[in-house]
């Protein structure tokens, strides 16, 4: 029989624990994915509509096909459009966008084009914007974030460097950064071959002159490429690509890349080297490395004294990578014969900038990307993965977000939902005061551990275990940064089983360490609550609750309630929920030993009265029972 300390335990549903009721309802319904799965099941969507791009999502596809009225978003027409009676979501385009890439927004949302605004006037502007789409002039600084206060669902970078947006700012404050990583790579790469060509043979200091009424046909004699080395910094998407063609004008290749694979670069017979081996035996050294703390003045002082002299620099990555004072002085010194620069380490330069007004160094005003075809494509990119990202799809090139290959992600579907609703069960089961500090979660699963990519689950539990009881804005973008910011540490163990090679995963278990349980039974042996659930056909399940084995789809909202284990214990609790006209969707019975303790796991509907709770609770065969919001 229950002591009357430990009966009856229930815990009424908390407006935090409900995701739909703690959120305003201009953002509930969107950022689905990014801030909220918890009600329903979830499909897969792939859309092919660019060819260089592979937008990526997970639909809530119940509420897609059921909820047409109450959903912003429906299909009209082949076009995502916006109930009229929902708030359309408002995009802030700040620089030039291809015209594709505007239509595309403009069937979504509201298109706000303001170019070349100051940093007060982006910031007035961004607090009633859901997403800001910039190119390398906008700096999105930590003021914009700011100033956005939590409206700001997205930015957009329509290009690849991100190096403008302050991405730790845009995590804690939630905000998904994505980037348009593919669309400009070629036309980058021609921009360097085309720099590269020009600087050899002087064809911007010779055409100024000839224009000046001058005819120098000996000043501007060039060097030739054929036979040359050139060092290829940076063998990422641009770096391949210049290699490539560079091979194709008979260049030697080399390059150097702590990162990319050799055999990636040996496929295209490029060499991979060190980085001193490939400044000092280069003949042209040309720069495809990102913007980033490590590659900050790469190029200095003492690399340039390591250089070949006579070496030709070209820069179509970012400005900052070289120290532009010491360029200058390895130009005057004629350590560097010449220079091309397509980049800045302020943009635009001060207008009497020695390196750009060098007579060995040809510019451009960061011209990369800047072809018809890379700007519609790379609008075209950039409008779809911020529309996706604003319909609550994760976006497969987020940058601040765990971003998963389709092929993974349509086999984690089920698990991420799974994940999560574990996250938002066990920290229901936490008594009130004990803060949690530690959680552990296990993978089981029949495959290699090294086969399983679990930074989007760890993600989704750890919004699961956050968001109830964090009272700011949580997804997936900022659920680690906030479990860090309060105290909680989770790892992560993965078990082999005997289990199906087919499925990804067997059962996902995930204790909460050191806390006191409102539901003795959730505790395990050791203290901790422990709760493991799997997936099955589609529909994740919970399958154990401390010691007891149980089996209940994590739907809805549930009942556990611990009693002694006798005949007509669930038409008595059904009864009591009948009455209240409360629909119980599935019931589920565990025990450890016969005719001892039971655990019986209820699946309601609706959310059942607090009378009926405390009807509940007053059976005398139930010894403790807890009520939880999914
Ligand atoms: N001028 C322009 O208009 C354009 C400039 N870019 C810039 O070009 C750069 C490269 O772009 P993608 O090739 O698309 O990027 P990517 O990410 O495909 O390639 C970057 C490569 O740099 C490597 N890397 C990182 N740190 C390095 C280091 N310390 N030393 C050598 N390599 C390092 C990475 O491993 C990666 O392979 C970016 O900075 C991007 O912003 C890109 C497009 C247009
Ligand atoms: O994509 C990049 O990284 C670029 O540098 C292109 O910049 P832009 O979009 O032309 O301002």
């Amino acid at each position: 029989m229950a002591s009357s300390t430990t009966k009856p335990i229930f815990t009424p549903p908390s407006t935090t624990t409900s995701s739909s009721s703690s959120q305003p309802p201009t953002r509930s319904s969107l950022l689905s994915f990014l801030r909220n799965t918890s009600s329903t099941p979830i499909s897969l969507k792939l859309s092919h509509s660019h060819p260089s791009f592979r937008s990526l999502s997970i639909k809530n596809a119940t509420k897609t096909i059921e909820s047409a009225e109450t959903s912003p978003v429906s299909k009209v027409g082949g076009k995502d459009t916006i109930n009229s009676q929902e708030t359309k979501p408002t995009v802030l385009v700040s620089e030039k966008l291809g015209e594709a890439g505007l239509e595309l927004l403009r069937n979504f949302g509201d298109v706000d084009c303001s170019y070349d605004l100051s940093q007060e006037d982006l910031c007035k502007k961004i607090a009633s914007c859901d997403a800001l789409i910039v190119r390398s002039g906008t700096k999105v600084t930590r003021q914009v974030f700011e100033a956005a206060k939590g409206k700001l669902k997205v930015v957009g970078r329509a290009g690849v460097g991100i190096d403008n947006v302050d991405l730790q700012a845009a995590t804690e404050f939630g905000c998904l950064v994505v980037n348009a990583p593919t669309a400009n790579t070629v036309a980058a790469a021609e921009h360097g071959i085309a720099l590269l060509a020009s600087m050899a043979r002087n064809v911007a200091q010779a055409d100024a002159s000839m224009k000046a009424g001058q005819w120098q046909r000996n000043k501007y004699v060039g060097v030739s490429l054929v036979g040359k080395t050139l060092a290829v910094m940076g063998f990422g998407k641009v770096g391949s690509e210049v290699a490539r063609r560079a091979k194709g004008l008979g260049m030697e290749v080399i390059t150097h890349d702590p990162y990319a694979p050799a055999d990636r670069a040996r496929a295209i017979g490029v060499e991979v080297v060190s980085f001193d081996e490939a400044i000092s035996t280069a003949d042209f050294i040309s720069l495809h490395m990102p913007l980033t703390p490590a590659t900050k003045k790469v190029f200095n002082d003492d690399s340039f004294a390591k250089v070949k002299k006579g070496v030709r620099i070209i820069n179509v990555a970012r400005g900052g990578v070289i120290d532009e004072d010491a360029l200058v002085r390895a130009l005057d010194s004629g350590k560097v014969a010449q220079a091309a620069l397509d980049v800045f380490t302020e943009e635009p330069p001060p207008k009497d900038s020695k390196l750009v007004q060098h007579e060995r160094v040809t510019v451009t005003p960061h011209l990369g990307a800047s072809t018809k075809e890379a700007q519609e494509g790379v609008a075209i990119e950039i409008a779809e993965a911020v529309v996706g990202a604003l319909k609550g799809e994760l976006a497969a090139t987020a940058v601040n977000a765990p971003m998963v290959p389709a092929e993974v992600l349509s086999e984690l579907a089920p698990y991420v939902v799974l994940a999560e609703r574990l996250g938002r069960l066990a920290v229901q089961l936490v008594a009130g005061g004990s803060g949690i500090k530690s959680a552990k979660v296990v993978y089981k699963s029949a495959r290699d551990p090294d086969d399983l990519d679990t930074r989007l689950l760890r993600a989704m539990i750890t919004k699961g275990i956050i968001e109830p009881i964090s009272d700011s804005f949580i997804n997936l973008v900022n659920a680690d940064f906030t479990a860090k910011k309060k105290g909680l540490r989770i790892s992560e163990e993965r078990e082999v089983v005997d289990a199906s090679p087919e499925l990804p995963i067997f059962s996902i278990q995930l204790q909460l360490s050191n806390v006191d349980s409102k539901f003795g039974s959730a505790a395990s042996g050791g203290g901790d609550i422990s709760i493991e659930g799997k997936v099955k056909n589609g529909i994740p399940h919970l399958t154990r609750v401390g010691s007891f084995s149980v089996d209940v789809s994590l739907e809805g909202n549930l009942i556990l309630c611990r009693q002694v284990d006798q005949p007509g214990m669930i038409g008595q609790v059904g009864n009591i929920l009948g009455e209240q006209n409360v629909n119980v969707s599935f019931m589920s019975v565990g025990r450890t030993v016969r005719r001892r303790n039971a655990i019986m796991a209820i699946g309601v509907d609706e959310e059942p009265s607090l009378e009926s709770l405390k009807k509940i609770g007053e059976v005398p065969a139930i010894e403790e029972f807890v009520f939880l919001k999914l």
